[in-house]
């Protein structure tokens, strides 16, 4: 099956980030965990990534921030080839950060003003500035009475919350998140997706790689879906769920709230573009 990505139409400018042809197997595995990658992320935009469970996405996150580095193929950052130096993997890793999966991975020290101060001390940010920055971003994460709780104290949200921290106080122009509602309740989610709303207003790129179909086309304005290693489509959520066959064979299932609506009967849909949200659903149906 071949189903080739959209090309990237309005933006004039190089994308923040382009992965062109990228290969990478792990040692001792046989099957490319990225297979010819290519992609971009718009500057600016909200950007979900989807695939089943192994088609690559973590994998393509890690090369993002140069912890992983491709066996051929080539990552640009605003359209220059990445170097791998010690000192511009260090300034690259200030421009992009990434939230893992599992904030167990990625807390390391006892409290959250020790891990969150972690990045910034090896940044080499004079010890005020530092103070000034981690308790802005505490209070912004609403973390502040938990600054010295011992981490293994925190519930997931918490942790999660503390991990997105220690992130942005590096103040990326970035931020990557590997599955970050994964297993959190339906309130601590619409938290966190609140808390990503406000960093995306504040000017930060933001993209999530998720198997959640109904988070990625209500968040993001782009998506991109892939599979076997491979970005198989690339465009406007409007646009990949629209193409319901290709998503359909590769076993990607439509969000619930375009089943919905296209279950309803045309004379009842009009020409209405199709619903992002519940509310939008509701507004919608009572118009009839
Ligand atoms: N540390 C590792 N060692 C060996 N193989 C790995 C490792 N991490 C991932 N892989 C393999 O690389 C491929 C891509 O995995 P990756 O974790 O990037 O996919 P994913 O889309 O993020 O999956 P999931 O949604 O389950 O997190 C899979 O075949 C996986 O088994």
């Amino acid at each position: 099956m071949s189903i080739l990505p959209e090309r990237e139409r309005s933006n004039v400018s190089p994308p923040l980030l382009e992965a062109r042809g990228l290969a990478f197997n792990y040692p001792g595995t046989r099957q490319n965990a990225l297979h010819g990658l290519t992609l971009s992320i718009a500057a600016g935009r909200k950007t979900a990534i989807c695939g089943h469970n192994g088609s690559g996405k973590s994998t393509f996150l890690l090369h993002a921030v140069g912890i992983h580095r491709p066996a051929a193929g080539q990552l640009l950052w605003k359209g220059q080839p990445v170097s791998y130096q010690p000192s511009a993997l260090r300034e690259w890793r200030q421009r992009a950060g990434l939230v893992f999966q599992d904030p167990e991975h990625q807390l390391i020290l006892n409290t959250p003003y020790e891990d969150i101060t972690y990045g910034l001390r090896n940044a080499g940010i004079p010890e005020a500035e530092i103070r000034r920055r981690t308790g802005a971003i505490l209070e912004s994460m609403g973390l502040t009475a938990l600054a010295d709780t011992p981490i293994h104290h925190l519930s997931l949200g918490q942790k999660k919350r503390t991990a997105l921290a220690g992130v942005l106080v590096l103040e990326p122009e970035l931020l990557l998140l590997d599955e970050p509602t994964a297993y959190l309740d339906p309130a601590s989610e619409q938290r966190l997706v609140g808390e990503l709303d406000r960093i995306h207003e504040s000017g930060v790129t933001v993209v999530m790689a998720t198997h959640d179909t109904n988070l990625a086309y209500a968040w993001a304005d782009r998506v991109l879906v892939m599979d076997g290693g491979r970005c198989l489509l690339e465009g406007t959520a409007e646009e990949v769920f629209g193409r319901r066959e290709d998503l359909r064979s590769i076993g990607i299932t439509l969000p619930c709230l375009l089943e919905l609506w296209e279950a309803l009967p045309a004379s009842v849909r009009g020409s209405a573009p199709p619903p992002r949200s519940t509310a939008e659903f509701k507004r919608l149906l009572a118009g009839f």
